[in-house]
């Protein structure tokens, strides 16, 4: 792919989802999917078992970051972990968690190292990660603790994109109770600053457009079905307004989301998770990535989990995946070498 000089990581997910059969695929669709060079960071001989087991004639080779361009042609470049892994395709365990974690771990110290322009992650289940201790919500947030590494603080933002559609939730990965008291202006204007530099700055659109969703119904019916649309996000549109963004809102959330909507906005923020991942996962859940913003370095992933309920039947789509891998390139080759 034109303008990348550095070859792309990725991480290994949890090893017993569809994260290992997708990089094989991916990698035997690299002509045809026109992938730049990638590199895995995963034990190689987990990967070899997962590749018999579906019959694919997939050549791995164990590499460092620098022979990662030119081993991609003819085979699969893995950079070994320390971890090995003995995962069953389907059957989650804790066991595995300290090899998916130094994945992530060594694959963000080569970015910031300048070995790789960007990193996609694979699907992590966070549940199964809770379980052997880990204490992060989730990769988002767990890449801005190792961003802040650095001596900076780091807001993570997740932008769900495809070319339909964008979108952001501003609150995350909170139970929806508790939505409503983590709502604040100061947030939604810190998330909708971010969005619209990103959209400038990486994705190249002049003047972003932002749509914010209202939280409740009929965007509260002027007070009548909820307060934090009027309180909360309406001064947030104005401020960020005032900053020169071009934000609409609080608008309904059930009617902006159709074809005709979804013109009039680069980027839909959102108040809560599904508010903004449904219908996004429903217009285009194998082409749609999830891009982290307001990091230092740029990271992907496919939009879909680790889906235990199919994997090692070699039926998983590598669609998202591979739109990662794309995306990741695309913003990659803006980003500067350390
Ligand atoms: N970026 C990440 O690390 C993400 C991780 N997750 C994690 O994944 C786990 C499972 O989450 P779910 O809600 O079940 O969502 P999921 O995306 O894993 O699966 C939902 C449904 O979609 C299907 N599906 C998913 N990807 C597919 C593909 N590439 N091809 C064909 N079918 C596919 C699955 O078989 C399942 O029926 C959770 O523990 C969650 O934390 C979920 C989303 C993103
Ligand atoms: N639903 C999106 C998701 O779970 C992705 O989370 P993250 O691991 O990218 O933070």
């Amino acid at each position: 792919m034109a303008g990348l000089e550095r070859p792309l990581l990725l991480t290994q997910g949890d090893p017993a989802g569809i994260g290992p059969e997708l990089t094989l695929r991916a990698w035997l669709h690299r002509d045809q999917g026109a992938l730049p060079p990638f590199a895995v960071l995963a034990d190689p001989a987990h990967l070899e078992r997962v590749a018999n087991a579906q019959g694919w004639t997939v050549p791995i080779v164990s590499v460092d970051a620098a022979q990662v361009s030119s081993a991609f042609p003819q085979a699969l470049p893995v950079i070994p972990l320390n971890a090995k892994v003995f995962a069953e395709s389907g059957k989650p365990d804790p066991a595995w968690a300290p090899s998916v974690i130094e994945s992530i771990e060594t694959a963000v110290r080569l970015v910031r190292s300048g070995a790789a322009p960007a990193l996609v992650t694979n699907p992590i289940a966070k549940h199964v990660l809770y379980n052997a201790g880990f204490q992060h919500p989730g990769h988002t947030e767990f890449l801005a603790t190792l961003a802040a590494q650095d001596g900076n603080a780091y807001h993570p933002v997740m932008m769900l994109w495809s070319e339909e559609l964008a979108v952001v939730p501003v609150t995350v990965h909170i139970p929806l109770s508790t939505v409503s008291s983590a709502l604040t202006t100061e947030l939604i204007v810190l998330t909708g600053r971010i969005v619209a530099r990103e959209l400038k700055e990486r994705f190249g659109i002049a003047n972003p457009r932002l749509a914010l969703t209202g939280l409740n119904p009929h965007a509260g019916e002027n007070g009548a079905m909820g307060t934090e649309d009027q309180a909360i996000i309406a001064p947030a549109i104005a401020t960020l307004r005032a900053d020169g963004i071009t934000a609409s809102g609080p608008l309904p959330a059930d009617t902006m989301f159709h074809a005709r909507a979804r013109k009039g906005y680069d980027a839909a923020l959102a108040m809560y998770h599904d508010q903004a991942l449904i219908p996004i996962k429903t217009i285009a859940f194998d082409e749609a990535v999830n891009v982290t913003l307001g990091l230092p370095f740029v990271r992907t992933s496919p939009d879909h989990g680790t889906a235990f309920d199919i994997a090692g039947q070699g039926i998983a789509r590598p669609g998202s995946l591979m739109a990662a891998i794309k995306l990741a390139a695309r913003l990659g080759a803006g980003a500067k070498k350390p």
